[in-house]
């Protein structure tokens, strides 16, 4: 087998945090929300599906969604419980807004979903007199909506989830709710709160108030390419010799581009020509192959990065020195404990990284030679790409266990690298 290159331009699905916002905002919005570029992965058709159960119609035209907005008060019951599958962002951000609808859902969710910690929700959401029940803080989840009230909180942990759960739920309560954030995660929801109800919210550096009884109006929402897709062919990019790719209309909002400040710090060769447009900042971004330097990724790093650890502990390999990531406990609680996974399954294909209880310490420069070739997944999306994108690297056929877990964030994964791929 010989090692192929990368080459040519690439256009990565639709973003998936901001997929799922615009169905629950348009949702509970009056009249109708478009969303063009939306993600059509097995995450994002979890929230449609849920909103569809819950009386709202939707439209599908390929990556085009027409929502029929019935207002905050408009959900009805679902007669089913709602099958968050394994959607972290789905359940969360569900659980806060159905605590204040005053009817009764049931959440549930996959093996790995069902592991996944909800008392993070739970605790702030009982604050604000929600009722909701799951054993242990695990799903299944029954929430008895209530009439709730505002609360101040203070994050205890730098969670876009968690703070989006509290903000869909203090758009329903009483009065004011006031959210202080440890660390800045990423913004989609207050940005796309303010579009759809500038009176709503307010943002004061660590500080989101918000202002519940103004309505959402629909909005027309264009999803940039997601920026933790992009981030495999990045790193594909970066790693593989002799290779030069595109990736056209990534979403570079600053809460989320971490991986770019990373490469930079790497000097990895890295073109960014800006793309001057409204609403979430895009770029095309274009990487060559070239000498790394290696990186260190601190826990304020994180929340800007936070889902692109496992492909960057993979870029850390190519790089002349010891990388290292601490802060990142969080990874532990993902759809696999991610810091475990990429220390096994990359250390299969040859890759020197000692796993901390925070972190990973990566060292890299020695090229990657498969001592293992039956690669595990764990089931989870990040994980099955970071060791698709490994497998370049090898002169060996490899196996990835449960690779269609793919279809969760990027379901065209494999077929969008092989259009890159010259022999
Ligand atoms: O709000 C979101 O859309 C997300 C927030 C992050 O999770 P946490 O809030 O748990 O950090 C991230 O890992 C996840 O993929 C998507
Ligand atoms: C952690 C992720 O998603 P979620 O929390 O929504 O399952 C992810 O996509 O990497």
């Amino acid at each position: 087998m010989t090692i192929p290159t990368l080459q040519g331009t690439i256009q990565v699905p639709g973003d998936k945090s901001i997929s799922h916002r615009a169905i629950i905002f348009g949702a509970i919005a009056e009249g109708k929300t478009t969303v063009s570029n939306f993600l059509r992965s097995n995450d994002c058709l979890a929230t449609l599906q849920a909103f569809r159960q819950m009386g709202v119609h939707i439209e599908e035209e390929g990556k085009h969604l027409i929502i029929d907005g019935v207002g905050m008060q408009g959900l009805k019951e679902s007669q089913e419980p709602l099958n968050m599958q394994n959607s972290g962002t789905s359940t969360r951000l569900l659980a806060g807004l159905l605590a204040g609808q005053l009817f009764d859902s049931q959440l549930l969710g996959d093996a790995s979903l069902s592991k996944r910690p909800m008392g993070r929700v739970i605790t702030p959401l009982s604050q604000m007199n929600g009722r909701m029940m799951a054993t242990d803080g695990h799903l299944p989840m029954v929430i008895n909506g209530e009439v709730l009230h505002g609360i101040h909180y203070r994050l205890p942990i730098a969670s876009a989830q968690v703070k989006s759960a509290i903000i869909l739920a203090a758009l329903t309560a009483q009065s004011d709710t006031t959210i202080e954030e440890p660390l800045p995660s990423r913004d989609h929801s207050e940005k796309m709160l303010k579009l759809f109800s500038p009176e709503s919210i307010d943002k004061k550096n660590h500080l989101i108030t918000i202002h519940p009884g103004h309505p959402l109006t629909g909005q027309q929402i264009e999803v940039p390419a997601d920026i933790s897709s992009a981030a495999f062919f990045l790193v594909a990019a970066a790693i593989v010799p002799g290779s030069e790719v595109t990736i056209e209309r990534v979403g570079l909002n600053p809460t989320r581009d971490g991986i770019i400040r990373v490469l930079q710090e790497m000097g990895a060769d890295l073109t960014i020509e800006g793309i001057d447009q409204p609403g979430e900042p895009m770029a095309n971004l274009t990487v060559k192959a070239g000498p790394l330097k290696p990186f260190h990724i601190k826990e304020a790093d994180i929340p800007a990065l936070v889902d692109e650890i496992p492909v960057l502990a993979l870029l850390a390999t190519a790089a002349d020195g010891v990388s290292t990531i601490s802060g990142a406990q969080e990874l532990r609680v993902k759809e696999s404990d991610r810091l475990t996974a990429i220390r096994s399954e990359l250390g299969k294909l040859g890759a020197a990284i000692e796993e901390k209880p925070d972190g990973l310490i990566i060292t890299g420069g020695r090229p990657l030679q498969v001592q293992n070739a039956a690669l595990d997944s764990f089931g989870d999306h990040r994980i099955a790409m970071t060791l698709q994108v490994a497998s370049l690297l090898v002169d060996q056929t490899v196996t990835i266990k449960d690779a269609d877990c793919m279809a969760v964030s990027y379901p065209t994964f494999t077929s969008d690298l092989h259009t890159l791929i010259k022999e």
